[in-house]
């Protein structure tokens, strides 16, 4: 099977730090992809060039064959890399129907402007609906999404973008904040969206790591020094040293 994307030899470097070390990643098609590594490991630094955010000093970044590496943010958007929780704005005084409808429409190639259009017109509604419905927020779509707990606002985040038909959706830390409770909601949405668009997550909890990842890439020093399945990542002897037998004992 080919992959659907493919990092190779890619540098980033901030001034005397090289926060991305000639990293090789590929990700295959419908996997949930994680990314582990001790703080400062340089996962974020990768996400932000696989969004198009950062610019690599040099290597490259094939997405379904076609090299983008210079791509900007929009045109990846276009062509299905869409980054959950960077990308999408939230407008807090509009429903949460309202926000995923104008989600929908912008998919649909039409400007935010016509936002009353959003909230009623049934071409918009009716995919929104399900979206939300999809993400565990279908009784919420009439609150404001101001008003929305934390944990409903980054799941209303996941409808946005799934209604960009995402091949490849960036979920960057999408636990972070959330008590259990909101962070057991989102898991079991991740486990919901398998089959649905391939997911690479980068996620410091172990355990959520290790229950929901097909394969995991250990980043240490901006290097990806193995890809493989759990219970291979967890064997690892190398993955073990680089996080100091610490975390890796919980997982
Ligand atoms: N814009 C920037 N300018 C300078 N240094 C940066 C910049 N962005 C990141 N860094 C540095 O690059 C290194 C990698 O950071 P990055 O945030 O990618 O790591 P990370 O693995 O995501 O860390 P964490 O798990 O703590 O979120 C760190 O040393 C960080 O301080």
């Amino acid at each position: 099977m080919s992959c659907l994307l493919q990092v190779r030899g890619l540098v980033k470097i901030f001034g005397a730090l090289v926060a991305t070390n000639d990293l090789h990643l590929q990700v295959m098609p419908g996997e949930v992809h994680a990314l582990i590594g001790p703080n400062g490991a340089g996962k974020s630094t990768l996400v932000a060039q696989l969004a198009g955010e950062l610019a690599p000093d040099s290597g490259s970044i094939l997405f379904e064959g076609l090299d983008i590496t210079n791509l900007p943010v929009p045109e990846r958007v276009a062509r299905g890399i869409v980054r959950s929780f960077q990308i999408t704005s939230i407008f807090p005084q509009f429903s949460a129907l309202t926000n995923v409808s104008l989600a929908v429409q912008a998919r649909a190639g039409h400007s935010f402007k016509f936002w009353r259009d959003a909230s009623t017109d049934p071409t918009l509604r009716e995919p929104a609906q399900a979206l939300l419905d999809q993400v565990g927020l279908g009784v919420r779509g009439n609150v404001p999404a101001g008003e929305l707990a934390y944990g409903e606002q980054r799941q209303l985040e996941i409808a946005m973008a799934l209604a960009t038909k995402p091949h490849l959706l960036l979920l960057d830390e999408p636990l972070a904040g959330m008590g259990r409770e909101e962070a057991r909601v989102i898991v079991d949405l991740l486990r919901r969206l398998r089959g649905g668009p391939t997911i690479l997550l980068i996620e410091h909890d172990m355990d959520v790591v290790f229950s929901i990842a097909d394969r995991i890439t250990v980043l240490v020093y901006g290097t990806a020094i193995a890809t493989d399945r759990p219970d291979a990542i967890r064997a690892n002897a190398e993955v073990q040293q680089a996080y100091l037998g610490g975390e890796m004992d919980h997982a």
